[in-house]
């Protein structure tokens, strides 16, 4: 199946984005150290940190300042999650004899969201980045010759020259090719959070977490919600114990959902929309949200023309981020592939910021690079509850190491604090037994929590193997009582002595040796509804 990347989004609305909008392009060429194209949080970050060593930087931004973390990802999906969140709360304290009745007013929940990116923008306006010492432009760039951009917005055009050039224009959602779906008036992640009128019945496409954090929102919000995923299972970079917690969670938030779900086709009824399964069953709703993952933008930019290369999974960069074959363009955030998240798009920003520099800035670029790499980037889906993984799964660790691969988990009915607060959840961590027995040589290389600060605990639990220190230096860490953080100690415990109150260790398995009773709290693996 090809997956076709999306037209291009609406241009904003000059009213609402007014001052976001980077100032009107001008005619004179300009001459610069550095030329970034694209502003968001990659662009923004190489930008800053050239300007700041003094280089004399202009960064060109064809739509908002700030990107898609502010805008369109991060902060509005966390908004919603943290609004929807506490009406969830409310419905909930029914047991405590509070009563609690209708549907929270979705124009008050809109207009709370862009009450949220309003604050966030101030920090990223043109003004502000101005004032750091970066010269912003507005307006479509391409390269048309070697160190040469042309920057176009509203028929003009103006050409910029730079020593060295840093690209970081993102991705942009990808459309799948399902018969009838262009011509209807479906939303992406791009225009979701500016629905007027909250969804009566909202379809999602695709069970990554875009569509899964999307899905619960909306959910709790009041609309009915059914997701419809290709996969197997959600969330599926996660382990299946996690994709099956999250699976359990959405229903219980009501939301429908098909797992093994091909779509074959996509029409408009007098109500919405209708989707066609491969198996002749259909789904009706009111919209439809695609979800099924981005692309990195890479067309149109004249890459061809300076030689440097590029595929559909983005520009090609080493492991420094210099382009493989342009020794002069760095590639930063999602429109180098891989993992794409804002800190993923900040720390190869930030690689490709030192690039730019003399030879101190690559030198201290080679040492940062290895924290870069997708291995080494934790990630977070912010549902409830909350899924965080580090490293490997088991089956990847499996596949890797072979019986060398030892698993502990730690189920959060032991944790004392879970328990007040009565919330569900476990630890798991993906090992190398140490030699003969012993701790020496001892490590982890995966991790995964699903429970509440799931995205807290993930960034000690993933401490001793980023830092290269021992296991039994974390578990011996004193941890305050009584707190999530001492699950971490417990797990880490749960390596080195069996021992009921600490995590419960087991031999790892290869994949599809998962025994799903064995699971804590008994997660079943997902299946098809
Ligand atoms: C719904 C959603 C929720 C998310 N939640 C999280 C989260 O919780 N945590 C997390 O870590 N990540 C999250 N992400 C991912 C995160 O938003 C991205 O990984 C990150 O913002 C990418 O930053 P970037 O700088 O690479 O790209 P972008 O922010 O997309 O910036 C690229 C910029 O380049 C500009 N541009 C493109 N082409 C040109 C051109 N030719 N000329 C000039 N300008 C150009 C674009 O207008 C854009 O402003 C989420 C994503 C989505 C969609
Ligand atoms: N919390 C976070 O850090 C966060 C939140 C949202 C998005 N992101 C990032 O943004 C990017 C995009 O996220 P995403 O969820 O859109 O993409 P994704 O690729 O992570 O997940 C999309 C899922 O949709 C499925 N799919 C593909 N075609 C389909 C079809 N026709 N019908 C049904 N399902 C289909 C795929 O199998 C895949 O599992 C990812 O890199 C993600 O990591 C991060």
């Amino acid at each position: 199946m090809t997956i076709p990347p999306a037209s291009s989004p609406a241009p904003p609305d000059p009213q609402r984005y007014g001052w976001a909008i980077p100032p009107e392009t001008g005619h004179t060429p300009l001459k610069a150290d550095v030329a970034v194209i694209g502003a968001g949080s990659a662009g923004l970050t190489a930008a800053l940190l050239a300007a700041t060593n003094g280089q004399r930087v202009v960064l060109i931004e064809r739509e908002r300042t700030g990107g898609e973390c502010t805008f369109t990802g991060c902060i509005p999906s966390k908004t919603l999650l943290a609004l929807a969140r506490q009406v969830h709360a409310a419905r909930q304290s029914a047991a405590l004899g509070l009563s609690v009745s209708g549907e929270p007013d979705w124009t008050t929940i809109r207009a709370e969201l862009h009450r949220v990116i309003d604050r966030f923008r101030d920090v990223d306006s043109p003004e502000s980045i101005e004032a750091r010492g970066v010269q912003v432009i507005g307006g479509q760039a391409a390269f048309v010759s070697p160190h040469v951009l042309e920057v176009t917005r509203g028929g003009q055009t103006r050409t910029v020259m730079a020593e060295r050039f840093v690209l970081a224009t993102g991705a942009g959602a990808t459309v799948p090719d399902i018969e009838g779906l262009r011509d209807l008036p479906f939303l992406t992640h791009e225009t979701v959070f500016d629905v007027p009128e909250r969804p009566a019945h909202l379809l999602v496409l695709g069970g990554g977490p875009v569509g899964c954090e999307l899905a619960q929102a909306f959910a709790r919000l009041g609309s009915r919600v059914t997701l419809l995923h290709s996969g197997e299972r959600l969330i599926d970079r996660d382990e299946p114990e996690a994709s099956a917690a999250l699976l359990r969670a959405l229903r219980a938030d009501g939301v429908t959902v098909h797992l093994k779900a091909d779509t074959v086709q996509a029409a408009r009824t007098e109500t919405g929309v209708r989707l066609l399964l491969s198996g002749g069953q259909t789904v009706d709703g009111s919209q439809l949200l695609v979800a099924v993952g981005k692309a990195p933008r890479v067309e149109g930019l004249g890459l061809e023309v300076i030689g440097a290369e590029f595929n559909r999974q983005g520009l090609k960069v080493r492991s420094n981020m210099q382009s493989v074959t342009c020794p002069y363009l760095w590639g930063a955030g999602d429109v180098v592939g891989g993992p794409m998240f804002t800190h993923g798009a900040t720390e190869r920003g930030t690689l490709a910021g030192l690039g730019t520099l003399a030879w101190w800035g690559q030198g201290v670029a080679a040492l940062r690079a290895p924290a870069a790499r997708v291995e080494d980037i934790p990630w977070v889906t912010y549902t409830d509850p909350e899924i965080a993984h580090w490293g490997l799964t088991e089956a990847q660790a499996t596949q890797q190491y072979g019986a060398r691969v030892t698993v502990v988990e730690y189920d959060f009915a032991r944790l004392d604090r879970a328990r007040t607060e009565q919330q569900p959840g476990f630890v798991k961590l993906v090992a190398l037994q140490g030699w003969f027995g012993s701790p020496l040589g001892l490590r982890v290389v995966g991790a995964q929590v699903v429970g509440p600060r799931a995205g807290e605990l993930i960034q000690t639990l993933s401490l001793s193997p980023r830092l290269h220190i021992h296991p039994v230096r974390l578990a011996l860490l004193p941890v305050s009582y009584p707190t999530f953080s001492e699950a971490v100690r417990q797990s880490y415990l749960g390596l080195l002595a069996d021992n009921p109150a600490f995590g419960r260790r087991r031999p790892g398995r290869a994949a599809g040796q998962a025994q799903p009773s064995e699971h804590p709290r008994g997660a079943a693996t997902a299946t098809s509804s």
